[in-house]
């Protein structure tokens, strides 16, 4: 298909652009820059990327560049191996999750969102893969994008950060996680894993927003998981604008922890490594217009043909080491699964 050809030629000419498909959609977007710089955010409609915690906010601005947008008309699913990792982690990150947890006990928090990398062995064909990506999860945000002052990375997310349209925002409270089932039931540690993520959204906004709706949590899948989501919406204000509510939310505890600050602090000191663009955001910004913003997770990144997936998962005082390691290797499917093998 035409945007693929697209996609590979601005690859090969190390152009920054970002294609991108929203859930449930057969629409795809592409924005080129139509330079190599560096563009930081401050604000400006555009695509944006922004990292965990430190790194650079990348834009890559709508006015001044081209856009364009198309239909897929059916897209076909290629074959895919299972791929496999560098190195088993399992012992170490065990044992981070174990002092996360011994930190929940002595009360320095009350969650923490623990997470790592995976390096693969093989070597992957970045467009046929994001294809793949494309056709696998409907229902995810689905991007690649590509800056040669920042990277690759692709994914499909299930997480809207927020989405803003006028005065309106919708935003979610996503946790807990199991293998897809026909039949699920979810146990208190879950339950109150999300609670968190509600409860804390709820006490940030709720005094500087009107309207504030929030649902009970249901179950929604995501590739071969399923996990616990509410849905938040209100309307904002002259004094608590898109741009506050971005700021209040990112990180989520969904992706963090809480109280914030206690857990963003665990883990800059322990997790050792950088999560760079994991679990930072994503999406369309617009002042005026509609805002779709993501939480970047189910994500991976490319550099040097070395393919990266990063994944994490919510701890609690009741949280098993052994299954939470599990639940980062349940979560790396989503990647792992779809994979193209780069053929030589
Ligand atoms: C941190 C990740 O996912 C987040 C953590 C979840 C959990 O702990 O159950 C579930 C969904 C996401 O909010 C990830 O996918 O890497």
């Amino acid at each position: 298909m035409q945007v693929f050809k697209e996609i590979s030629t601005l690859l090969l000419e190390q152009k920054p652009f970002v294609c991108y498909v929203k859930p449930n959609e057969s629409v795809w977007n592409l924005l080129l820059q139509q330079n190599e710089e560096w563009v930081e955010f401050t604000h400006q409609a555009g695509f944006v990327f922004i990292p965990f915690q430190e790194g650079k906010q990348v834009v890559i601005p709508f006015e001044g560049n081209l856009f364009l947008q198309g239909n897929f008309e059916n897209q076909i699913k290629k074959t895919a191996e299972s791929f496999t990792a560098e190195n088993n982690q399992k012992q170490s990150f065990e044992n981070l999750v174990a002092n996360g947890v011994a930190a929940i006990q002595s009360g320095e928090f009350d969650k923490v969102v623990l997470s790592r990398k995976i390096v693969l062995k093989e070597q992957i064909a970045i467009v046929a893969s994001f294809e793949n990506i494309i056709a696998t999860y409907p229902t995810a945000f689905r991007y690649l994008f590509f800056h040669p002052k920042v990277g690759l990375w692709m994914g499909a997310t299930p997480e809207q950060l927020v989405k803003i349209n006028q005065n309106q925002f919708e935003t979610v409270a996503l946790a807990g996680t199991q293998l897809f089932a026909e039949k699920v039931i979810w146990e208190s540690k879950e339950i109150e894993e999300q609670q968190f993520v509600t409860d804390y959204i709820v006490a940030n906004i709720k005094n500087k927003v009107n309207q504030l709706i929030v649902t009970d949590a249901n179950t929604v899948k995501a590739g071969n998981l399923v996990h616990l989501k509410s849905f938040i919406s209100g309307e904002l204000t002259a004094d608590f604008q898109a741009i506050d509510l971005i700021k209040t939310l990112h990180p989520t505890p969904a992706v963090c922890g809480l109280p914030k600050e206690n857990a963003i602090d665990f883990i800059l000191k322990n997790e050792g490594y950088n999560r760079k663009y994991y679990a930072g955001f994503l999406g369309e910004y617009n002042n005026d217009k509609q805002t779709d913003l993501f939480v970047n997770l189910r994500c991976l990144e490319i550099d040097n043909d070395v393919v990266t997936i990063y994944v994490g998962c919510g701890i609690t005082k009741d949280s098993n080491p052994e299954k939470e390691y599990i639940e980062t290797e349940n979560k790396s499917m989503t990647m792992r699964n779809v994979l193209v093998s780069k053929t030589f």
